[in-house]
């Protein structure tokens, strides 16, 4: 297989010369790494799109991100509506799909904005009748209005039951008045809120016939499509500056009795009929749905690949940095040839992959139940609620966790922001709290797990009310429930390498990550299998040393497991991990365009040189 480096690197100076030390690892190859990258993609053919995307944005100057490291907030919301608008006219120059314009997204490392564009559009889909669909999809679809999706709330996130915000309908005009009452009822954090979206779709406490309904979405005009300006009764505006995702406007947004048509209800579960009687379709929670179908999607498009760069980050890195001797005779030693660090990257990188096929899975699940939920048929419902929610918080959880693993496990160079490792830790960070904070959402899975329950029965047999019994059990209850997610990962990545049968060298490759998942998984919770008595003291010394021995095998094939990723050196953004791994030239080069660098020092006459000279006027 001829080497990918033309297609993947940078095309600057030391893309030329791959360096020996990366090239070794890549002479005994037990795998077709190009095979894999199919199976990532769900086809060769995915594989072939995904790349004619990635070439035509790479090879696009609109799309350079060189600068981001040394970019403002004010900078990086322009840069990223700059791709947006590009990729936009790409897409409709090139007549690209969904598909497509998911590739774009990759291709970009979402370093775009508009994202929550598409959350709206989704939730209009799923809660929206056939007829507001055929109105507004076509809107968004061609960018007439730039919408977002406004539920959180200053006062809550969480407990939507306690959202403020109010929709109540007048039968007189046949509008609802959306009203904010109070300061917490201030919607803060919507994405692309803060200033780019034209609509709001939102979240708001239905009150009609003198009854509130509960939580309904409402479309909202909320800024002039003449001028951009807000209109009338509403206050709107950025949230300032964050952790990260410095490209996206999260913003607020304050309704002064601001009147819309009834038709702008989404009504696919309930309707408010124009004398203003209520007719519910669907359950109390039918118009979650939105948030499901969210949970599901950012799972391999925004959440995961941040843990497989990190990890295609380090570990390239790992053979790269030779630091100390394993014996005083030898040359200084890859660091990634420290059983240490092994023990740090390789379980993040099977992670990689078992959060992969669990993904997957549940897309699948996804797309056999979403139909029959939009038609009214909710006996899935609750299950797929239960695998997103369990699913979005673990990966959230290790996501966040291994790429902090993979920062730390390239010392002083994984702090630097030039090898991309501290931006990929700062944005999967928000995982853990965007679509639904994961306590909460791991409590939502824990009410489908036997001893947990056990003792939540035993506290309300001895009288405790039902809900205090139920607060005094949530620790258990959430062992419990990352517990069996942990589960549903090895299992779905177990049964995926079923599926390889006819693919022996892959399968072997993948299989040593499955085991290297699950044992970590064990040992990492050693204590609850002993507690139970699952396993005896000499059994998970067993499980030690499996684990250990593990280790070997996949150090030789661990730069070819990143490699399969491909993910191009422009998507990694990093001095660190490109594919050539000339790191010490890169970040010497990338320190020098630093402003830091080229735009003088503004201290000096101010400040250093009076210091400097200050001792001369006690003379
Ligand atoms: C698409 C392309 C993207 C591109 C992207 C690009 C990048 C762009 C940046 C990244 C992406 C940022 C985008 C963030 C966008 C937000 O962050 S939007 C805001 C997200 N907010 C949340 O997730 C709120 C979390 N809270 C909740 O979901 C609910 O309050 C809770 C926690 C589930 C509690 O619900 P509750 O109604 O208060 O009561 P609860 O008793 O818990 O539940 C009652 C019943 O409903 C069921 N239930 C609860 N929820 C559900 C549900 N969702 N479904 C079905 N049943 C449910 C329960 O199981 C329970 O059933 P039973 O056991 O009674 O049978
Ligand atoms: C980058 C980013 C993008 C976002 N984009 C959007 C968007 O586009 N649209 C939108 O509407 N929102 C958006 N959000 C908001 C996000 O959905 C909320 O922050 C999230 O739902 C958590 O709610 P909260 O912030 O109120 O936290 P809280 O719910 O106040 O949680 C705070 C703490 O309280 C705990 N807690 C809360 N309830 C319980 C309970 N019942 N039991 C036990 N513990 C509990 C939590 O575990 C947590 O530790 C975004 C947030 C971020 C960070």
């Amino acid at each position: 297989m001829s080497s990918p480096v033309h297609r993947v690197s940078l095309g600057d100076t030391w893309s030329r010369q791959v360096h020996p030390d990366i090239d070794s690892e890549r002479h005994a190859q037990s795998f077709d790494v190009e095979r894999l990258t199919n199976i990532l993609d769900g086809g060769a053919q995915n594989t072939a799109c995904r790349r004619r995307v990635e070439s035509i944005i790479h090879s696009d100057p609109e799309f350079s991100g060189q600068d981001n490291y040394f970019m403002t907030q004010n900078e990086r919301y322009e840069a990223a509506m700059r791709k947006t608008f590009h990729t936009q006219m790409l897409i409709q120059r090139l007549g690209w799909s969904e598909k497509e314009s998911v590739y774009a997204h990759r291709a970009l490392s979402g370093d775009t904005v508009l994202g929550v564009h598409k959350i709206f559009l989704k939730a209009l889909r799923s809660l929206g009748s056939e007829e507001q669909i055929a109105k507004w999809e076509p809107l968004c679809k061609t960018y007439q209005i730039i919408a977002t999706y406004a539920q959180t709330e200053l006062g809550h996130g969480t407990y939507l039951q306690g959202l403020e915000t109010e929709a109540t309908y007048d039968p007189a005009t046949q509008e609802f008045v959306i009203h904010s009452p109070t300061i917490t009822a201030t919607k803060w954090w919507p994405g692309d809120l803060g200033r780019s979206a034209t609509h709001a779709l939102v979240l708001a406490q239905l009150i009609c016939s003198g009854a509130r309904r509960g939580m309904h979405g409402f479309i909202v005009p909320i800024r002039s499509l003449q001028d951009h300006t807000p209109l009338p009764g509403i206050t709107v505006g950025d949230i300032g500056p964050k952790m990260n995702f410095d490209q996206l406007d999260n913003g607020f947004l304050r309704l002064d009795h601001v009147r819309v048509p009834r038709e702008n209800m989404l009504n696919r579960f309930a309707q408010v009929l124009p004398d203003g009687t209520y007719i519910k379709l669907g359950t109390e929670q039918s118009n979650y749905l939105s948030m499901v179908v969210t949970r599901v999607e950012i799972l391999l498009g925004e959440i995961l690949p941040h843990l497989q760069k990190a990890c295609v980050v380090a570990v390239r890195y790992s053979v790269i940095r030779r630091q100390s001797r394993l014996r005083p005779s030898d040359p200084e030693a890859k660091i990634l040839d420290y059983q240490t660090q092994q023990h740090k990257l390789f379980p993040p990188l099977a992670m990689s992959y078992a959060f992969h096929f669990l993904a997957v899975s549940i897309l699948e699940f996804f797309q056999r139940s979403y139909s029959a939920i939009l038609d009214r048929d909710f006996s899935l419902l609750p299950e797929l609620h239960a695998l997103s929610t369990g699913a979005k918080a673990m990966m959230a959880d290790f996501c966040i966790q291994g790429a902090e693993m993979c920062r730390r496990a390239c010392g002083g160079h994984g702090y630097s922001k030039l090898s991309g490792l501290p931006s990929l830790v700062t944005r999967v960070s928000a995982s853990s709290i965007y679509e639904g904070e994961n306590t909460v959402l791991y409590l939502q899975v824990a009410r489908l797990i036997k001893d947990s329950v056990h003792q939540l029965q035993t506290l309300t047999q001895s009288g405790a009310d039902q809900h205090e019994a139920w607060n005094q059990t949530t620790v258990i209850h959430l062992q419990a429930a990352k517990a069996h997610c942990y589960y549903t990962s090895v299992k779905s990545f177990s049964d995926a390498l079923q599926k390889l049968e006819d693919e022996p060298a892959i399968q072997q490759v993948l299989k040593r990550l499955c085991h290297l998942h699950a044992l970590h998984g064990i040992l990492t919770n050693s204590g609850d299998f002993l507690h139970d008595g699952f396993l005896s003291g000499a059994q998970v010394d067993m499980v030690r040393t499996a684990y250990l021995d593990l280790f070997l095998l996949i150090r030789k094939d661990a730069i070819l497991l990143t490699d399969a990723f491909d993910f191009t050196d422009q998507c990694l953004h990093s001095a660190l991990g490109c594919y050539d791994g000339n790191v010490y030239e890169r970040l010497f080069q990338w320190a020098q365009k630093s402003p830091t660098n080229t735009q003088g020092n503004p201290a000096y006459e101010k400040y250093i040189r009076p210091l400097l000279q200050s001792w001369r006027s006690k003379l």
